[in-house]
């Protein structure tokens, strides 16, 4: 295939825009308001798996006739089994990391793809498990005054000063930041898209 196809982001996420810039092909973003509600009985990568999905299937109509693949994606943080999505508030983030703080979680990815005209799905996701050191309440009350977690699902940036909090990763880095590159790489081949030897 000669990648002729067009690259669709379905995200608002910054940090999603510059990882899929790594791989060199251009993208256009287009984002949409997907309702985030899942079942309370949804596993951690039904949870991701779904919304990935949901997010570009959103932009399918936006995105028109043309030849293209819609990339979607969700991360979320899980911890003891809860889930830790992005938090509401600075005391939201102040319990999260409370949490995390000395402890290992692990961070899930959902990665979704439509191939368009014809709606070709393919759906995957990633885990990596990340340990945190410990911190001192001050600690986290200095790094919320950051601002850096606003918006981060687990309220940490891996990729900002939350560098500093954590101690290992195991699994993918990318998929920790919100965009899991070799996974997304392998399934792009699977709509003709190669990132290597164009
Ligand atoms: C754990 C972690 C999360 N994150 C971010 C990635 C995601 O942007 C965010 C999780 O929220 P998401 O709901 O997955 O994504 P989003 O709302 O930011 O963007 P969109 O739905 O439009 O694609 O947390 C980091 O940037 N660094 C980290 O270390």
């Amino acid at each position: 295939m000669d990648n002729s196809q067009h690259i669709i982001l379905a995200s608002g996420s910054p940090r999603r825009r510059e990882l899929l810039s790594l791989l060199g092909l251009p993208f256009e973003v287009i984002t949409s308001e997907a309702d985030e509600s899942t079942p309370p009985d949804f596993t951690p990568e039904q949870i991701v798996r779904s919304l990935a999905l949901r997010k570009a299937e959103a932009v399918v109509a936006a995105a028109g006739e043309r030849n293209a693949v819609i990339i979607g994606s969700d991360t979320i943080v899980v911890l003891d089994n809860t889930v830790l999505g992005k938090p509401v508030d600075e005391l939201d983030s102040k319990s999260m990391l409370t949490r995390l703080q000395g402890r290992n979680h692990k961070v899930y990815t959902g990665v979704a793809c439509i191939g368009l005209p014809h709606g070709k799905t393919i759906v995957e996701h990633r885990v990596t498990s990340v340990t945190m050191r410990a911190m001192t309440e001050n600690e986290i009350i200095a790094y919320i005054a950051t601002g850096e977690p606003a918006d981060k699902a687990g309220s940490y940036a891996i990729q900002g000063l939350g560098s500093t909090l954590v101690e290992r990763i195991e699994g993918c880095y990318f998929n920790v930041v919100g965009l899991p590159l070799s996974l997304l790489g392998e399934m792009l081949s699977e709509f003709g898209i190669t990132v290597l030897n164009r």
